[in-house]
């Protein structure tokens, strides 16, 4: 784990052009999904972060070969020799829980360590776990670990209680490989589901309904080597949105794909935002002071729970009242605290944050609790008057690649201060 922090001269007003990554939470389940194919997987435009190395550690330990440079990935998973993720790997990252499907479909056993609640909430995996044994899997949970075998694994008619985007990922990746037809109810629609979706029909499975609440899974034989390019990352790209709004700057964010930023959008238009799509790119441009909002995160196509920090943070300097409500995960307002260090008023009473906004932050040290509290946190450095030392950064390098990098290019002062 990096010590590092980072020191942000803030009231810049950021100008240019931003290119936004390939997206993390795409690039997860792509590469679980790799562990399907007999052969080498080519995944293109993945981004180098630290959830991606492992990930990239954890499909080694299993037996796969991977290969990393220029965002360009290559996963041989022709021999694979061990089935157990061990504690030290799950605990790194929650979404190591993606392998489970795919190792089930192609091995037939499975043991990774239970993955325990985070900074945002508890996450339990129960929804996953039912969806699994509708195909024919017996799970098993001892001294931690959740250890899962399938003799055969048989379609299955699923119906997920919440339409829960990992469950969603892991049933597709165990049903693609069974005998019979698999019917997944009120799945998960956002796009990373899709982008899954298209990767294994590429590798040659039967799967319609991406993007919808029933996905139908026929099941095949056997999956081939294929390539694949990621979709960008509509989180980073709307990090991106919300700094050119709280610098009064004008930003152009390259890769994106507009509809996957909907909410996005509409939301710093109605806050008084002029934001312009041109193609695979979106201008945002502010003028004046943005305006409070009302905001509620909801699953896909509603507004991302990921951008509640980010928005939460903008609000806080907004003219007039605000009231933001977490509907996803209980306990992701652990970056008011923080916020309040540098002169935010805020309130949370249960799951709804009311802000009441001001004029201007104030520099101060604070620390990131999770990747989008660091997100905001980094977002409100930008806008506060002097200086703020945000530390463990290392939540945002779970995220955000080359984050410093592109962020000096549009004129923010940032240092990277590396502690011995
Ligand atoms: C790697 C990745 O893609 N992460 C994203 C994914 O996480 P993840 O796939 O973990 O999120 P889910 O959609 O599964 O979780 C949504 C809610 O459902 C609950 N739940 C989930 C599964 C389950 O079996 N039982 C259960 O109760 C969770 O605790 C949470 O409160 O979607 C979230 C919701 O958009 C995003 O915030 C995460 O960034
Ligand atoms: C919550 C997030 O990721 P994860 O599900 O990997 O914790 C996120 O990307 O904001």
């Amino acid at each position: 784990m990096t010590m590092d922090r980072y020191v942000i001269t803030g009231k810049q007003r950021l100008e240019g052009s931003i290119r936004t990554s390939g997206a993390k939470n795409a690039s997860l389940p792509l590469m679980a999904a790799a562990i399907l194919a007999d052969g080498k997987t080519g995944l293109q435009g993945i981004p180098h972060l630290t959830d991606i190395l492992c990930m990239g550690e954890v499909l080694k330990s299993l037996g796969c070969k991977t290969q990393f440079s220029s965002n360009e990935l290559t996963i041989d998973s022709s021999s694979l020799n061990d089935c157990i993720v061990d504690e030290a790997l799950m605990r790194k990252m929650r979404a190591s829980n993606l392998i489970l499907g795919p190792m089930l479909a192609r091995n037939g056993r499975v043991k990774i360590s239970r993955p325990g609640g985070c900074a945002i909430g508890t996450r339990p995996m129960d929804q996953h776990i039912k969806g699994l044994q509708e195909l024919g899997v017996r799970v098993e949970e001892r001294h931690g670990y959740i250890e899962a075998t399938a003799g055969k694994l048989r379609g299955g008619d699923v119906y997920l209680d919440i339409p829960s985007v990992g469950a969603t990922e892991n049933i597709m990746m165990a049903a693609v490989l069974t005998e019979g037809t698999t019917i997944i109810r009120n799945a998960a629609r956002e796009p990373e589901i899709v982008d899954l979706q298209n990767l294994l029909n590429k590798m040659g499975a039967r799967i319609r309904g991406a993007g919808t609440h029933v996905l139908r899974i026929d099941g095949v034989a056997k999956l081939k080597s294929t390539e694949h390019t990621v979709i960008p990352d509509r989180i980073e790209a709307g990090t991106h949105m919300v700094a050119a709004v709280m610098t009064g700057g004008d930003i152009l964010v390259e890769n994106v794909i507009p509809e996957h930023i909907s909410p996005i959008i509409a939301k710093l238009r109605q806050g008084g935002a002029e934001v312009t799509p041109y193609g695979d790119s979106v201008r945002v441009r502010q003028k004046g002071q943005f305006k409070a909002l009302e905001i509620k995160t909801l699953v896909y196509p509603g507004f991302p729970t990921d951008m509640q920090p980010q928005f939460l943070a903008l609000l806080t300097i907004a003219d007039g009242t605000s009231i933001v409500s977490e509907t996803i995960f209980e306990n992701r307002f652990q970056h008011v605290a923080e916020l309040r260090r540098m002169g935010a008023r805020i309130t949370v009473e249960g799951r709804t944050a009311i802000i009441n906004g001001r004029p201007n932050l104030e520099g101060a040290f604070v620390e990131a609790t999770d990747l989008r509290a660091g997100a905001a946190l980094f977002l409100a450095a930008l806008a506060a008057e002097e200086g703020t030392v945000l530390e463990r950064i290392d939540h945002i390098d779970r995220g955000y690649e080359d984050l410093k990098e592109k962020y000096r290019a549009l004129g923010a002062k940032i240092q990277r201060v590396v502690k011995q």
